[in-house]
């Protein structure tokens, strides 16, 4: 039995990806404090839902998706039914497997994991990290769980905060570069629709090259610029305007944040 602790935007997406790979919705538990929240989710998956400690007394593996805020309070919650044993992962920004471990009992395996959103479609890229009581067979099983909904890396714990500021919150730097190029084509003239159809489509085949050709983006790049033509013109704008710069800014903001969730 899995249970997911905390069935917000995250949550769900974690729910549906593991579902969706096939998964017996009798196998998963979600606990969420929102009651129609809970309920929303309980119709539309077909899954139970249960309180934390309830959950923690059932399960073999919890999936803690909370906030960083309210992770203590909920740990809270968890740990005094939390039978020896059990696998704990955690997927909150900036909460360290030290933290995890204190509000726990002694020697829970926890897994600190970072995932992303497309989860919700099989497509996540998810970084595990071990705690101290985390044997080999707990890290694969974290990771046997999570490539459920796409693919895994395991990094040394230090390098989580980094991971949360790229991949982490990376599908949000993405899905703004597409609601600033849907702008622009709006701002030529083009029909909303066709723009929004136009930019989806140019993101799904350059990610699909990028996956797919083996080829380095500076490379796929130089494929589309043509000497003298648009690309070169264009590229010339976004670099006067700071775009690699505004990019590793952005990215290391993401990261002390991170770091900083850890504090409380
Ligand atoms: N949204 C994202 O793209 C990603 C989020 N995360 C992490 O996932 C966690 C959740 O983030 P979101 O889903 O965006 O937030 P959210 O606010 O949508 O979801 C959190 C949910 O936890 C529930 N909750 C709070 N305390 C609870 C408790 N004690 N017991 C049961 N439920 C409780 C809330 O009612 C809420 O529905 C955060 O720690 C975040 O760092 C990690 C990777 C990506
Ligand atoms: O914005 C956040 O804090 C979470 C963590 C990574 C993506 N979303």
């Amino acid at each position: 039995m899995i249970a997911i602790i905390g069935a917000g935007r995250m949550g769900e997406a974690l729910l549906a990806g593991i579902l969706h790979t096939g998964r017996d919705a009798a196998e998963v538990l979600i606990s969420e404090a929102r009651e129609d929240r809970a309920a929303e989710l309980c119709q539309r998956y077909g899954v139970a839902a249960a309180s934390p400690a309830e959950a923690a007394a059932r399960a073999d593996t919890l999936l803690l998706a909370v906030k960083p805020q309210d992770m203590v309070a909920a740990l809270n919650e968890i740990a005094p039914a939390l039978p020896p044993g059990r696998l704990v992962i955690s997927v909150a920004a900036g909460i360290t497997t030290a933290v995890l471990e204190k509000h726990l009992p002694a020697e829970t395996a926890v897994v600190r994991a970072m995932p992303n959103t497309p989860a919700l479609v099989g497509q996540g890229m998810t970084a595990i990290a071990a705690g101290t009581h985390t044997l080999e067979e707990h890290l694969d099983r974290a990771e046997t769980l999570l490539r459920s909904v796409g693919e895994v890396v395991r990094v040394p714990e230090k390098h989580l905060d980094a991971v949360t500021a790229l991949s982490g919150s990376g599908p949000a730097y993405f899905y703004l570069v597409a609601e600033a190029m849907i702008e622009a084509g709006v701002l030529l003239g083009l029909p909303r629709p066709t723009a929004e159809r136009l930019v989806t489509q140019t993101a799904v085949g350059s990610a699909a090259m990028l996956r797919d050709s083996g080829d380095h983006p500076t490379l796929l790049r130089e494929a589309v610029t043509s000497p003298g033509g648009t690309t070169a013109a264009a590229l010339r704008e976004l670099e006067r305007h700071g775009l690699r710069s505004a990019f590793a800014d952005a990215v290391e903001a993401a990261c002390r944040r991170s770091a900083e969730l850890a504090e409380g």
